[in-house]
């Protein structure tokens, strides 16, 4: 496996660091990172074992896996910074959203192998899902490369650049949204109920991990665990069709603000 640069040590790229040293799949001395404020770096360093760069030029010129993990407004000054180091033999990984391949090899001024990645929190416990694309890197080593870094840390799920932000809302915004589902479920409970609001967050909680739990080991559909706990003519049934009724509206409407924000950002670097 070639050296792996980490630009932008913030949220994505300190967890992507942390979990391929956990999964095993990479060792502290072959990942370099450089980040924008020393502090952060240093400290993940010291943390890691990771080789500390005091430059992203150094990261890209050590590593033949260059990860950009900045902010989609940052990313230009990133690319015009390494992009004479850029050549064909490098694989640069974008887990930026938004940012087009298109976009950056023009950033880049040239053809160089791309691939998009968006990664999920969710990795951090060495599961989940990383959405990749691969319609910028053609040569199948290459891509075998990238997914056999994701494999370690996730299920890696390949799709058309096209679709890279729908499986982002469904897969890498979706720890943020399931969280909003239970904090706004365990409220409501303690709102009408009038029971203790740090039970009713335990309870939910724990619930929604036993649930995760069900559905990895024994229950192949959603269908399958419903109908086992929604008895015939009794209390589940109900709230039930509350869900089916409201639910899906609920969901559309969240998906259409998130898909806005995607043109939004998309169109800022078209
Ligand atoms: N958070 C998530 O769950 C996901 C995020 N993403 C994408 O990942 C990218 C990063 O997001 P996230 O990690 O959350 O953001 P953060 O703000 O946590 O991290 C961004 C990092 O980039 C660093 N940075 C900014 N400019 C430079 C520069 N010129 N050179 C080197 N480092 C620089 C910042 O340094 P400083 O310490 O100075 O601020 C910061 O550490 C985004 O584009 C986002 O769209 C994709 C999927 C999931
Ligand atoms: O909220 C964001 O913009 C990023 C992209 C997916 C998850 N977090």
């Amino acid at each position: 496996m070639a050296e792996i640069g980490i630009i932008g040590t913030g949220s994505m790229g300190s967890m992507l660091i942390r979990s391929f040293i956990r999964s095993g799949i990479l060792k502290p001395e072959e990942i370099t990172a450089s980040n924008r404020s020393e502090e952060k770096l240093l400290r993940l360093a010291e943390e890691t074992g990771i080789n500390r760069a005091a430059s992203n030029r150094i990261t890209a010129e050590k590593s033949g896996i260059i990860f950009l993990c900045v902010l989609p407004d940052d990313t230009e000054e990133v690319i015009t910074e390494i992009k004479d180091l850029i050549t064909d033999e490098k694989i640069l990984v974008s887990v930026i959203s938004d940012v087009t391949t298109g976009k950056i090899t023009e950033w880049t001024g040239k053809t160089a192998p791309i691939v998009r990645v968006i990664p999920s929190v969710t990795s951090h416990r060495l599961c989940g899902i990383s959405v990749l694309s691969f319609d910028a890197l053609p040569d199948d080593k290459d891509r075998q490369k990238i997914i056999r870094l994701f494999e370690a840390i996730s299920k890696p799920v390949t799709v058309p650049e096209a679709e890279i932000s729908a499986y982002s809302d469904i897969a890498s915004s979706s720890p943020a949204f399931i969280a909003g589902i239970m904090k706004e479920f365990s409220g409501a409970a303690v709102r009408h109920y009038g029971i203790d609001q740090n039970t009713a967050d335990m309870v939910v909680r724990e619930t929604f991990i036993g649930t995760a739990k069900l559905i990895e080991h024994d229950y192949s559909t959603f269908e399958s665990l419903i109908a086992d706990v929604a008895t015939e003519g009794g209390i589940t049934g109900e709230g039930m069709r509350v869900i089916r009724e409201n639910a899906g509206e609920l969901f559309t409407a969240m998906l259409k603000e998130t898909d806005r924000k995607h043109k939004l950002v998309s169109d800022k670097f078209r």
